[in-house]
């Protein structure tokens, strides 16, 4: 059951024509640093799930988001604090992707996902895209 003090979280798995998948480094310094990561981050009071996932995109990656689909959603407690992860998969964007606060980011196959270290929330995301 998820706690009521859980983090509620907007997540985009964006794919590009190519099929690749944008990944990012998360800062040292922040919960799970180092770890690689989707995109996103959490929703403010009185926004949608997907109105938190467009303004994050635009943020983060600086993309418009024009068609996502709700792909899975994780309730996950770590020992310092406990997520949703309301994962959305983004079809179709506009813009040109880059990291806007320093991260390092790629794109990467499907395949090569399992081989970046994610946070122990992420395996099941990680698991449906390698299939
Ligand atoms: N964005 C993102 N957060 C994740 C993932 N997996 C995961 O456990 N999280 C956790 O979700 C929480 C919130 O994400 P976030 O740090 O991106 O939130 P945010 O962009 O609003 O950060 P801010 O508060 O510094 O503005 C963090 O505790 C982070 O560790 C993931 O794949 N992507
Ligand atoms: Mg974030």
């Amino acid at each position: 059951m998820a706690k009521s003090n859980a983090i509620h979280v907007a997540v985009g798995v964006i794919e590009n024509t190519d099929g690749a998948i944008f990944i990012s480094r998360r800062h040292q310094h922040l919960h799970q640093g180092d770890k690689w990561e989707f995109p996103g981050g959490k929703v403010e009071t009185d926004e949608s799930v997907y109105d938190a996932l467009c303004r994050e995109l635009q943020e983060e990656c600086n993309i418009q988001v024009t068609s996502a689909t709700p792909f899975t959603v994780i309730q996950f407690d770590y020992p310092d604090k406990s997520v949703i992860l309301d994962v959305w998969h983004v079809h179709s964007f506009t813009g040109t992707v880059h990291q806007r606060e320093g991260q390092e980011w790629r794109w990467v196959d499907r395949s090569e996902l399992e081989a970046y270290p994610f946070p122990e929330a992420n395996t099941r995301i990680v698991d449906l895209l390698a299939k």
